[in-house]
């Protein structure tokens, strides 16, 4: 899978930052954000990477970076949280089979192009596009004013086709960025996981912390998240799986405020993780969640979080669900 770049008219390499020679080769295509690349996403990832191969096209994901969401002014009110960061999403779509990934570096001008022009001068001369999945809800350029209406009138005077979508149900139930944003924040957990079809992740450097939780007998890695737009579940306390050194261990994590050690209202990612007691200060660790056992208490003193923890672990410890490390 290549990932490039379009930014201001050129294509560039997205490791190496080059520019590179990207030819308008005859392409299947779709597009989108693609943000959480869940179930009802890789439904319309098998289908567009199926028909290119019947049809001898190359396969490509057109999407934007920044998430059109970041940059568009009416957003900015209550900044948007992502389910994937960039890198998450590159590694979840890498076995994918796609051959492309596009991504269409998404600012002010861009978003003004209309939709016409986008199919015209980008899709059709720039990328060579032959075919377009579609999801039957899909809008796209200035004021998203594109439909598949759009499409269809396009498709004879350029000469593609337009593969229409249907709603991707997930074991019977919607699916979309939004309703999974909406369960993170509201820290259902399984269901988040039904949906993406794998364990939601949080990845952060491990921080010093007030050095409490050694004393009590649980030490705990602060995890400093490596993007500020990924979106935090809800507060509270969870079980979580850790890979270190190529060993899954099992974790308690907590989201939140600490109310026992401190007034600060600085929000922390933590966790003890069960048999293990090395030093993990700068690493990067990522944690899958699995499970919410409930949420953060304000505890009188430092005796009772600690009789707490111990219940939690006994929790964590027995959680009979399989490792989900990678
Ligand atoms: C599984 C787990 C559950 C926690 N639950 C709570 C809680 O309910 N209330 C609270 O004030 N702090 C809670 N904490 C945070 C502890 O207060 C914190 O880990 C401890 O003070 C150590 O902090 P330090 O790593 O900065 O030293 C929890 C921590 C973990 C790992
Ligand atoms: N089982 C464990 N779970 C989490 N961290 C551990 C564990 N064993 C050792 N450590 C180390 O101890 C540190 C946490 O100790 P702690 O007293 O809570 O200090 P801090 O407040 O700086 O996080 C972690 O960052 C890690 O380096």
């Amino acid at each position: 899978m290549q990932i490039i770049l379009f930014r201001h008219g050129d294509f560039y390499d997205w490791e190496t930052n080059t520019q590179v020679n990207f030819d308008a080769v005859r392409s299947a295509v779709t597009i989108g954000s693609y943000d959480g690349v869940h179930l009802g996403h890789r439904a319309i990832l098998a289908r567009l990477v199926k028909s290119a191969k019947k049809q001898g096209l190359r396969s490509v994901l057109i999407t934007f970076e920044p998430h059109p969401r970041l940059v568009l002014r009416r957003e900015k009110k209550r900044q948007l949280k992502l389910i994937t960061t960039f890198e998450e999403k590159k590694s979840l779509l890498a076995p994918l089979g796609l051959d492309v990934v596009l991504v269409l570096e998404f600012d002010k001008a861009f978003s003004e192009i209309p939709a016409q022009t986008f199919v015209k001068d980008i899709l059709v001369k720039r990328v060579g596009l032959a075919d377009i999945v579609i999801g039957y809800d899909h809008n796209f350029g200035k004021d998203r004013q594109g439909t598949i209406e759009t499409l269809n009138s396009l498709s004879q005077l350029y000469g593609f086709t337009v593969e229409e979508t249907a709603e991707q149900l997930v074991h019977g139930k919607h699916v979309s960025s939004t309703i999974i944003r909406g369960l993170l924040e509201a820290g259902e957990i399984d269901e988040v996981n039904h949906l993406l079809g794998r364990p939601f992740r949080l990845t952060g450097k491990v921080v010093e912390g007030f050095k409490v939780g050694r004393t009590i007998g649980f030490p705990t890695v602060n995890l400093e998240l490596t993007n500020p737009y990924k979106l935090i579940p809800k507060s509270g306390v969870y079980v979580g799986d850790v890979s270190i050194n190529g060993v899954c261990y099992r974790s308690m994590m907590n989201i939140g405020f600490k109310p026992t050690v401190t007034n600060e209202h600085k929000l922390s990612i933590e966790a003890h993780i069960l048999n293990f007691d090395k030093d993990l200060y700068g690493q990067t660790l990522s944690f899958a969640l699995i499970y919410r056992i409930r949420d953060e208490i304000k505890f009188v003193n430092l005796q009772a979080l600690k009789t707490q923890l111990e219940s939690d672990k006994r929790v964590a410890a027995s959680f009979k669900r399989e490792f989900t490390c990678f």
